[in-house]
């Protein structure tokens, strides 16, 4: 139906694709090409993967409950299956010299709340995989985690894998973060494992930040959605507030020699190792987004608001939201974890992977992911001044309305007196 997602470098296709076999000496003649399975195959970043490989000839499973919007190509097997059935797992994996884990649930919007399918997926999800790793023999796992495993609304500046320590797991404001820093760590510690017969299981974790490119799924399309709502007019968090992006080809070549470090060519040098893995690049998001604005035909969010604020009107947002779930789907704008996101800096060096890994990154504009996707979307026509300021007062009232219930749901102050005030 459309085209691929954008592949990884030449050299690392070629790394992805020769990796030599484990236990046996680099011969000069053709090394047999080895399967690779990919969970999540049929997402972003496991579409993008496991095309990238199969392109270099290497054949590829892509394990997903949902089929790929994208079509398959050649070397490319699908399995409709789920991470938490065992059987299906078991089936899968068989033959499997490298599995790429990034399967997940409760990354953004309202799936962040779903508090059991988050815990059940990518925790119970991943202690399978590393379990059916073993017992089929598979030698490689790599696992992709997320800088949340570190971040948890503390400032963080060029944090490295040494210096900064996980996150306290029972401080985590969101499943999402807590469950993918359990699994992260449970990655970790599966390191060594022997494998029946001989052998240990080799595995390694990458933590990536948002990512973006284009055909991007999550970020891109939710944000663009709230600008031609409206919804963006405010601005918050402290203007020198710094995160980094990655680039979903970056991140491919990151997977791609993550898998080659695993090896005995590479001294298995990987083998349990984490590595943050980004553009190299910091950005503040409401300017790294002004592109978006732009070619979206909207102007900057313009109005700053107290970070506070907005942190309340996102608990409120995230208690109707469970609240109402019976009755009806009310996704928040925004939730806590993704305010704090914004409003708090943090950034990692990826010195390491550069070092160990051999990652460097090409250079991308997040401009031109916006102009393919403005591309594929309908221009929509600029509004009437009247209109817009009518919006303007809608969104003003709106936000004070949540801000209120805010104020009454942490017990502040009475509701009456709270909008008396406001
Ligand atoms: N997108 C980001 O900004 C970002 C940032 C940091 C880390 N990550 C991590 O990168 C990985 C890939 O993310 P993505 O952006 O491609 O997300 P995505 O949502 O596009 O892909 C995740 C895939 O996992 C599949 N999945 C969910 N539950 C499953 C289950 N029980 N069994 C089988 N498949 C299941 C989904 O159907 C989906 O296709 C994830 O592990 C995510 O946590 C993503």
């Amino acid at each position: 139906m459309k085209s691929n997602p954008p592949g990884s470098s030449p050299e690392a296709c070629k790394a992805a694709g020769q990796a030599p076999q484990q236990k046996t000496q680099a011969k000069p003649t053709k090394v047999a090409r080895q399967k690779v399975l990919v969970t999540g195959g049929g997402g972003y970043l496991g579409f993008s993967l496991g095309s990238h490989l199969a392109k270099s000839g290497t054949p590829v499973i892509l394990l997903d409950r949902r089929r790929p919007q994208w079509e398959l190509s050649p070397e490319t097997e699908f399995i409709q299956a789920d991470v938490r059935d065992e059987e299906a797992l078991y089936r899968a994996f068989k033959g499997v010299d490298c599995v790429f884990h990034m399967a997940s649930y409760g990354l953004s919007g309202a799936e962040k709340l779903q508090k059991e399918q988050i815990e059940s997926i990518n925790v119970g999800g991943t202690k399978l995989v590393i379990d059916v790793c073993v017992r089929q023999r598979v030698p490689r796992l790599i696992y992709t985690s997320t800088v949340n495993v570190a971040f948890g609304g503390k400032p963080i500046e060029q944090g490295d894998e040494d210096s900064v320590p996980y996150f306290p797991l029972d401080e985590h404001i969101d499943h999402y973060s807590r469950t993918k820093a359990i699994a992260d760590q449970l990655t970790l510690m599966a390191n060594g494992t022997p494998l029946p017969g001989g052998g240990a299981l080799r595995t390694c974790v990458l933590r990536p930040p948002g990512i973006y490119g284009p055909e991007e799924q999550r970020h891109l399309p939710r944000v663009a959605g709230h600008i031609k709502k409206r919804l963006f007019m405010f601005r918050f968090g402290d203007r020198k507030a710094r995160m980094n992006w990655v680039h979903v080809h970056n991140l491919v070549q990151a997977h791609v020699l993550a898998a080659e470090a695993l090896t005995a060519a590479k001294g298995y040098v990987a083998s349990g190792q984490a590595y943050y893995i980004n553009d190299g690049e910091s950005v503040n998001l409401f300017e790294w987004m002004a592109p978006l604005f732009e070619k979206l035909g909207y102007s900057q969010p313009w109005i700053q608001v107290p970070t506070s604020w907005v942190y309340l009107t996102a608990a409120v947002m995230e208690h109707l939201h469970l609240a109402l779930r019976p009755i009806c789907c009310l996704p928040p704008l925004l939730t806590r974890s993704e305010v704090r996101s914004v409003a708090v800096t943090h950034t990692f060096q990826i010195a390491k992977a550069r070092a160990q890994l051999g990652y460097a990154p090409d250079k991308f504009k997040f401009a031109d992911a916006v102009e393919l996707y403005v591309q594929s979307t309908t221009r929509r026509p600029r509004g009437s001044a009247a209109r817009t300021l009518l919006r303007l007062l809608l969104g003003l009232l709106l936000f004070l309305g949540l801000l209120a219930l805010a104020l009454h749901f942490l017990g502040l102050q009475p509701l009456h007196s709270s909008v008396e005030r406001l």
